[in-house]
């Protein structure tokens, strides 16, 4: 046999059919529903008069336009939001699939709730009408985004029809230096590659760093890869993903686990596999970064400075000049000497309870700048709890934090967490694009614990200066 990579071998699992071109039929284990992408989908089932093929492997759980204030029951102002989550109430009881609702404890971000439940497993393929299901990824599951007449075609056939993608191997070797986490693996990624370096590819990410993260780092890496343009990342399943998934509530048990558990253990790149591109990044090379524009591969180490335009090459100089200007920066100034007004810790990509953890041991004892609105929002109801339970949440507070309920937030600000015009947030999310947290409203993406360091100065800072 031919020796495979990752990717290959779970692609192979999963094909239905093969067409003369390639074109393939695609089988999906498991498709994650949110409320922004699906309502024409089922519209569609509705007007065909087709049911939902495999209800048992659709999950749909509101995130994107929940309010997060502690009075979210009082129902959602902003009609088209609100429509949004009533049509996904509706269609989840119509159609029969799985489904947390707002006032349920197991609620939050869908790439959050789908490991947490046990959902997501090695070897499988997850689809999610949402760009952010490379997430899925960390667990060495085939997962990516679709677009909402692809999520009908899922549920409709519980297949999908791809083209194969090529093969990337990104990989990170030896230890990452204190201060540095999987955000700035992930951010220094797509500031190797550029927000293209990925096209046309699933990344698998190996080598030691990525080894000896958690699964919570693991999914903030692979969450990311679709900023640098890939269609999934990859990491190979081992003893860490093993433990994080046994005993979660829809894992499988007793024989069926060890059944399970036989296959995972063969997913993992062959030596000889083929790769039609490969990256290595050195640990020990990476540092706490930030970005200064408004595109996550405009990212550069705490300790640089605002570029000049001048610095880029062809199409770069004007992005650039654009971006430094959107952002109301000086080519020169120090990255640390950048002020805030507002510090975001939540999302698909930093929501996680380790990241809750990361930022709450910057801010322990510690209080906020004056005048600087913060805000904690956990990716699930169940973060929420186990971070109140550790006492995290009393950190947060007594910090100067808002404790707010799950959901995307101002990630997107498709709820009322927004950014006014002008105003600068240094925010644990993965895109920085402009007007993404609120018209006019400016980015800087880091990890927890440089946001939080961030909240303590009211500048952007480097967290090693208070380790
Ligand atoms: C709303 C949704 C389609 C979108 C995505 O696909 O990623 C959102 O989650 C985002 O992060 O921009
Ligand atoms: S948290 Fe942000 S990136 Fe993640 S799904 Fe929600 S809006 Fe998209």
């Amino acid at each position: 046999m031919s020796p495979k990579t990752l990717y290959d071998k779970i692609w192979d699992a999963h094909v239905a059919h093969e067409a003369e071109d390639g074109t393939c039929l695609l089988y999906i284990d498991r498709h994650l529903v949110h409320e922004v992408t699906s309502p024409q989908a089922f519209e569609g089932l509705r007007m065909a008069g087709r049911k939902v093929h495999a209800p048992q492997r659709t999950i749909a759980v509101p995130d994107h336009n929940v309010p997060t204030t502690l009075d979210r029951e009082a129902g959602i102002e902003n009609e088209e939001s609100r429509i949004q989550v009533d049509a996904l109430d509706k269609n989840a009881k119509d159609f029969g699939i799985h489904y947390y609702p707002v006032n349920d404890i197991r609620q939050g971000i869908v790439h959050i709730v789908g490991p947490e439940q046990g959902w997501t497993l090695p070897g499988m393929t997850v689809v999610c009408g949402d760009s952010h299901t490379a997430t899925h990824g960390a667990f060495g599951a085939l997962a990516h985004g679709i677009g909402t007449s692809e999520v009908e075609h899922v549920l409709a056939t519980q297949t999908l029809i791809q083209k194969k993608s090529k093969n990337m191997k990104v990989e990170i070797t030896g230890k990452l230096r204190p201060g540095v986490t999987a955000k700035d693996i992930t951010l220094s990624v797509i500031g190797a590659t550029g927000t293209a370096g990925g096209t046309g590819y699933v990344i698998e990410y190996c080598g030691e760093a990525i080894r000896d993260l958690s699964m919570e780092g693991r999914m903030t890496v692979c969450n990311m890869a679709i900023e640098g343009g890939a269609r999934a990342g990859l990491i190979a399943p081992d003893q860490t993903t093993f433990d994080y998934v046994k005993g979660r509530p829809h894992a499988p048990k007793g024989a069926q686990w060890e059944a399970a558990l036989a296959w995972w253990k063969t997913l993992f790149s062959d030596e000889d596999a083929h790769w039609d591109k490969v990256i290595t990044l050195k640990g020990e090379d990476i540092a706490p970064v930030v970005t200064w524009g408004t595109s996550p591969e405009d990212v550069l180490p705490i300790t640089g400075v605002v570029p000049a335009p001048e610095d880029f090459k062809g199409g770069k100089v004007d992005a650039a000049r654009r971006s430094i200007e959107y952002m109301g920066l000086t080519p020169g100034q120090k990255l640390s000497e950048i002020e805030i007004d507002t510090v975001f810790i939540g999302s698909c990509t930093n929501g996680r309870i380790e990241d809750l953890r990361a930022a709450a041991a910057v801010l322990k004892g510690k209080k906020i700048k004056d005048g600087l609105r913060a805000m904690v929002v956990p990716g699930s109801g169940l973060v929420r709890a186990q971070a109140e339970e550790e006492g995290l949440a009393q950190i947060f507070q007594e910090a100067g934090f808002e404790w707010r309920l799950a959901g995307c937030s101002m990630c997107l600000a498709m709820n009322p967490d927004q950014l006014a015009p002008g105003e600068r947030c240094a925010s644990t999310s993965n895109r920085n694009f402009e007007g993404r947290q609120g018209y006019r409203g400016r980015t800087h993406l880091v990890s927890p614990a440089m946001a939080a360091a961030a909240a303590v100065t009211g500048h952007l800072t480097d967290v090693r200066e208070m380790m």
